[in-house]
């Protein structure tokens, strides 16, 4: 099904919104018995009028930098290193820095893992959130786009190169799934040696809640603990970063065994976000210092102390 056109259980026959579904701004239109057709953040978006998606991760064809990347990150990506790093971070030193200087910052990694752009970063972040923005999107969600890919500083603090920043994301401890790019890079990866991490739960049990999932490490889920802690966005925004790269998950459809009903919810919305970050690819560069302005004032509004620890 295409992004936008989720089937929602709290829809009635006339498409009016029956209950709160969420916690995000837009229950208070329901609340103040405004009711509307659908969450302001899930209705279609401009992209699915456009014919051109299938230009899109076309990995088969993509080329050699690419297919090495994920053929280092498929054998790199163990449970041992997914525990290793995360505890590393508790001891890290933290810069701090603003938003926008964490933009500037990351403005010199060139994605080695994307076949579908070789702007810089700022480009990415602006065009998403422009995008977001001309589509109507609430702020939270404009913010979020532009902030979505600011975890791959982890470049700078401390990474063992691209592989465990940037790039898809799936879980470790359990089988890799044939649905992630390239299933067949696995094969020199120790864990699927491992006669618990090999199997289709593995460490996991079915229903646990992606919260309870370790997903491969980079810039998602660094990000969404800084988010989590230091900003004031909503849920759904938190999801949107923190599985917009889970690919597998969102699009083919793996891995949904583990699901619980708050993770059902999340996935309407990385399912919403998801056109605003691979499609406004193609569009045109974004205005860098016109645009400035405007999303400094956004950032205030969901990033109250300014300096954010990274
Ligand atoms: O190459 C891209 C890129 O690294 C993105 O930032 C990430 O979110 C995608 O999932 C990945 O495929
Ligand atoms: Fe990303
Ligand atoms: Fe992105």
């Amino acid at each position: 099904m295409a992004p936008g056109v989720l089937v929602d259980e709290t829809i009635d026959r006339d498409g009016l919104q029956l209950e709160e579904t969420s916690d995000s701004i837009d229950n208070v239109n329901v609340l103040n018995g405004q009711l509307k057709k659908q969450q302001d953040w899930d209705s279609t978006s401009k992209f699915d009028a456009e014919k051109d998606k299938t230009q899109f991760r076309q990995y088969e064809d993509a080329c050699d930098r690419v297919r090495n990347f994920y053929k280092e990150q498929h054998t790199k990506q163990t449970v041992a290193y997914n525990l290793k790093v995360r505890n590393n971070l508790k001891f890290q030193k933290r810069e701090e820095m603003t938003i926008w200087e964490a933009m500037e910052k990351l403005n010199t990694l060139i994605d080695e893992s994307d076949p579908d752009t070789s702007l810089s970063q700022i480009q990415h972040l602006l065009q998403s959130a422009e995008a977001i923005r001309k589509d109507g999107k609430p702020r939270w969600m404009q913010l979020t786009g532009l902030i979505h890919d600011l975890g791959k500083l982890l470049f700078f603090y401390g990474s063992e190169g691209q592989w465990d920043v940037v790039g898809d994301t799936f879980p470790v401890g359990c089988a890799f799934d044939e649905r992630i790019i390239y299933p067949g890079s696995f094969s020199d990866n120790p864990d699927i040696k491992d006669p618990i991490y090999n199997t289709k739960y593995g460490i996991y049990s079915p229903g646990c809640g992606l919260d309870n999932i370790m997903l491969s490490w980079g810039h998602d889920e660094y990000l969404y603990n800084i988010v989590k802690d230091q900003s004031t966005l909503p849920a759904e925004a938190l999801a949107m970063i923190r599985y917009h790269s889970f690919y597998p998950w969102h699009r083919e459809g793996a891995y949904r065994e583990f699901m619980n009903e708050h993770d059902e919810k999340m996935l309407e919305a990385v399912r919403a976000f998801n056109p605003y970050d691979l499609y406004s690819k193609s569009d045109g560069l974004p205005e860098i210092e016109q645009l400035k302005p405007y999303y400094l004032e956004l950032i205030d509004e969901y990033f109250p102390q300014k300096v954010i620890r990274w």
